[in-house]
C-alpha cells in the first residue's frame, strides 16, 4: 500500500522512537511504505531538523550497502533541569528519612514515567559511549537500569544479594554496604557477563559507595570494564567515600534523623552534561 509523506512521517517517527540506538537500513522503510529510498531520505530530513530543534533526539545517517538511520534519544537542558528540580522537592520530604541516613523511595522507583526520564537523560549523557550492558544491584536499581538500558538498547545484568541457588555457578565478592559497616555478598552468575564488555553501572542511591565500589570489582572479575557510573541520589555527608567517578542526578547534602531535616540538591549531572556536549 502506497503512503502519502504526511502519513509515513507518522508512521517512521513512531518506528524510530520505539527503535533507539538501532541502525535500519533505508531499504527496510522504502519497502514497508513501497516509497523510493530518495523519499524516505527526505522524510528522514524533515524528521531530524524537528527532532533536533526540539531535542527530542538525533538522527544519524550511515551511507553505504550496510548504512542506514539510528535514532540516538536526547533531551533539552530544561527539561532536565524541570524534572529533577521536581525530584528534589518531593525528596525532600522529612517523612522520607529512614534510620541510617537512607531515604524511602520506592514511591520514586515506582513510578514508570520518572524513571523512563531519567533513563533518557543517563542515555543521553553516554550516547557517544561504547556500553554493551548496563549493571545494576538489585532491588531498588532495577527500574532505573531497566529505563536506562531500553534508551540504549543494550541487556541489564543484575548482581543479587547473598548466593542465589537459582542461578548456575556464581561470581561472589564481599563488600561492605553504608553505614551499616556490615560485610555483605553480591553475586553473579558467571554466564551473565561476556569477558570485555563495557559496563555502565546504574543503582538508586549511593551512600558510602560501598555498593557500588563491589560492582566495580565484579566488572573487575569478569575482566570487563565500567565505563561509567550513574546513581539517582548520591548521599554526600558520609566521611569517606569509596566511589570517586560517578554521575548523580540529586545530591542528598544532609540527613538530621533527629529533626527530620534533609537538603536535597541537584546532583553532578549538569556539569557532566555541558562537558559531555563541549565534547560532541
Ligand atoms: O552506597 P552504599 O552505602 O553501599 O548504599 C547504597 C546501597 C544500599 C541500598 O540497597 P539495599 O537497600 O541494601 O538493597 P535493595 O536495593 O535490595 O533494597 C541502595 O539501593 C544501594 O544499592
Amino acid at each position: 500500500k502506497k503512503f502519502r509523506r504526511s502519513g509515513r512521517l507518522v508512521d517512521l517517527t513512531n518506528y524510530l522512537i520505539n527503535n533507539p540506538h538501532q541502525l535500519i537500513p533505508l531499504t527496510y522503510f522504502a519497502e514497508r511504505y513501497d516509497s523510493a529510498k530518495s523519499s524516505i531520505s527526505e522524510d528522514l530530513g524533515i524528521i531530524k531538523e524537528m527532532f533536533e530543534s526540539q531535542e527530542t533526539g538525533l538522527l544519524v545517517t550511515v551511507a553505504g550497502a550496510s548504512g542506514g538511520v539510528k535514532y540516538i534519544p536526547t533531551a533539552s537542558v530544561d527539561e532536565i533541569e524541570a524534572t529533577l528540580l521536581d525530584l528534589c522537592t518531593k525528596l525532600k520530604d522529612p517523612n522520607r528519612v529512614l534510620p541510617g541516613g537512607y531515604l524511602y523511595m520506592m514511591d520514586i522507583i515506582g513510578n514508570p514515567k520518572l524513571m523512563n526520564d531519567i533513563g533518557r537523560y543517563f542515555a543521553t549523557l553516554f550516547a557517544n559511549k561504547k556500553v554493551d550492558v548496563i549493571m545494576t544491584m538489585a532491588t531498588k536499581g532495577i527500574p532505573l537500569a531497566y529505563a536506562v538500558a531500553s534508551y540504549m538498547n543494550v541487556p541489564v545484568c543484575i548482581v543479587r544479594h547473598e548466593h542465589r541457588i537459582t542461578e548456575g555457578s556464581l561470581v561472589s565478592i564481599n563488600y561492605v554496604s553504608g553505614s551499616t559497616k556490615r560485610i555483605q555478598t553480591m553475586s553473579l552468575a558467571k554466564r551473565s557477563l561476556q569477558e570485555g564488555s563495557n559496563v555502565l553501572i546504574i543503582d538508586d542511591f549511593m551512600k558510602a559507595g560501598g555498593t557500588i565500589k563491589g560492582m566495580i570489582n565484579l566488572v573487575d572479575e569478569f575482566q570487563s570494564n565500567v565505563v561509567g557510573t550513574g546513581v539517582l541520589v548520591e548521599a554526600d555527608h558520609v566521611d569517606e567515600r569509596l566511589v570517586d567517578k560517578y554521575i548523580s542526578m540529586t545530591r542528598l547534602s544532609e540527613v538530621n534523623t533527629k529533626d527530620k531535616l534533609i537538603t536535597v540538591e541537584l546532583g553532578n549531572f549538569f556539569e557532566n552534561l555541558k562537558q559531555y556536549r563541549e565534547e560532541k
